[in-house]
């Protein structure tokens, strides 16, 4: 690991955007001892300070909001509107945590003994390593940077290699809004690379990731060492779960909404469908129409709605997926076409929406993170409730039903971190947001964000 260069591209159609520092090993242990020496220095800041310098950093992300959405753009292939949309939600949670930084609460307990005291106070974990993915390479940078220095951590940045130039634009912004360059640092290159020597160090308290759950996993073994405090916000099959009393309006924009996001790739995407058998025609049918009505292209031209998958790796993995659906079964309703370019190195897949799915098929057990989505019809709802459940993942389930007592029941059975009933899309700042079993570990967002970077200290005073 000598550091060098990393060639950044456009994955809409394989340009060069910039060539980027590399940061060697050395540089990266500089970067974690300078980190974690300057805690001592972040933590004189108050937390009305911390609170004013957030503030300040979202302010000038605002003012910069249309840059940095074109960056986004270019290295990450989101449409345009998408990533004006990113910066915003990114923006919210530096807007939410600059709050919360004034609320880091502690508590006296009534003793056991009148002589004595009991308190307990809140301090900062210490130096966070961040690891970040690309799909979402400024939100999910701001939602653990934020919190973190809100709480008062020190914190150090490794985005994706795919999409590190949003993030060293953000980080430029926090030192311009005067957050001192040790309180937070971007390091790049390549992640299994840099990972260890996060997980290795002694200086670093906690690792924060969002990605796949492999690597999630990985993490969370080479931590174990130092005992650090771990984040996990990883992958995800979402399931909707479509009644026959749903508004099917409502069911179908918002499946789309969810479905279509960023292609497909974001870990709270629809994965599958499960209709009621009663309505899946008219559902299927009012789908279709929508779905085929989505703009495909450049997401630098107004208008578009799907720009390409990441990579290479993300192409394979959803062309395989219809492949297989095809062959056990599934019919193509619209989509399924392809429009790539091995050697220049892009990959677009059309909306595509398979008919007749059933569990036989990789797509209904494993993520997609590509515009493709799977209907499965059900005519009991115990049924469909234990299809969605019976995956490892448990991050986000949808349902559309207008029954209140249905509604909650579903609520009551289902075992997801997040769950939207008649809406797919939420995501919120205030919200605490993570997943059950292999879906991850901790939540992001709400009070509980900032939780995560903070350690539970215990005084007892008295004889
Ligand atoms: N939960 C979510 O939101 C996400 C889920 N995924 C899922 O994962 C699949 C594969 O995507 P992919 O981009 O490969 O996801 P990864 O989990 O490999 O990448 C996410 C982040 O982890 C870093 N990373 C990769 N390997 C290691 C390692 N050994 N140690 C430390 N950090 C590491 C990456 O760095 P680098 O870029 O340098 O490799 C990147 O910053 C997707 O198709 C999707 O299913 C992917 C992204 C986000
Ligand atoms: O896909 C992800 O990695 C993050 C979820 C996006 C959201 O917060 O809505």
């Amino acid at each position: 690991m000598t550091g060098k260069t990393l060639a950044v591209n456009n994955p809409a159609n394989g340009e060069l955007i910039q060539e980027i520092h590399r940061n060697s090993e050395e540089e990266i242990v500089t970067c974690i001892k300078r980190g974690h020496d300057f805690l001592g220095e972040w933590n004189g800041y108050n937390a009305y300070e911390r609170s004013t310098l957030l503030k300040t950093w979202g302010e000038l992300i605002v003012q910069e909001k249309n840059s940095i959405a074109e960056v986004m753009t270019l290295e990450s292939g989101k449409p345009l509107q998408e990533s004006l949309e990113e910066v915003n939600y990114a923006v919210s949670y530096i807007e939410w945590f600059a709050e919360e930084a004034k609320r880091i609460y502690g508590r006296t307990v009534p003793a056991h003994k009148s002589s004595k005291r009991i308190v307990v106070t809140k301090e900062p974990v210490g130096l966070v390593a961040a690891i970040t993915p690309w799909n979402f390479p400024a939100a999910m940078m701001t939602r653990k940077a934020a919190p973190a220095l809100a709480a008062g951590c020190t914190c150090i940045i490794k985005p994706a290699e795919e999409t590190p130039l949003t993030s060293i634009r953000l980080v430029e912004l926090a030192h311009k809004a005067g957050i001192p360059p040790h309180a937070i640092q971007c390091v790049n290159g390549y992640g299994a690379e840099i990972g260890h020597l996060f997980t290795e160090s002694e200086y670093i308290q906690k690792i924060t990731f969002t990605g796949s759950t492999d690597v999630g996993k990985l993490l969370m073994a080479q931590s174990s060492n130092t005992m650090k405090h771990v984040s996990m916000e990883l992958g995800g099959h979402a399931p909707v779960i479509i009644t026959k009393d749903a508004d099917l309006d409502a069911a179908v924009t918002q499946t789309i909404a969810s479905k279509f996001r960023n292609a497909g790739q974001t870990c709270i995407s629809a994965n599958r469908v499960f209709v009621d058998e009663a309505i899946e025609k008219a559902f299927t049918e009012k789908l279709v129409q929508e779905v085929k009505k989505l703009k495909v292209g450049n997401g630098k031209d107004w208008g578009v709605q799907i720009g390409p998958v990441i990579n290479r790796s993300g192409y394979d993995k959803i062309s395989e997926q219809i492949d297989d659906a095809i062959s056990k079964g599934g019919s193509i309703a619209c989509g399924g076409e392809y429009n790539i370019n091995e050697n220049q190195g892009y990959y677009f897949v059309y909306p595509t929406v398979i008919a007749n799915a059933d569990e036989t098929m990789r797509i209904m057990k494993e993520e997609t993170f590509g515009p493709v989505l799977p209907i499965r019809t059900f005519k009991d709802i115990d049924k469909a409730i234990s299809s969605a459940n019976g995956t490892p993942f448990g991050l986000a389930a949808y349902y559309f039903t207008d029954n209140y007592k249905l509604g909650m029941y579903l609520h009551d059975k289902l075992h997801f971190g997040v769950l939207g009933w008649n809406d797919c899309t939420p995501s919120a700042a205030q919200a605490p947001f993570g997943g059950m079993k292999e879906s991850g570990l901790g939540r992001e967002g709400g009070t509980e964000g900032i939780e995560a970077y903070l350690e539970t200290k215990y005084l007892s005073i008295g004889e």
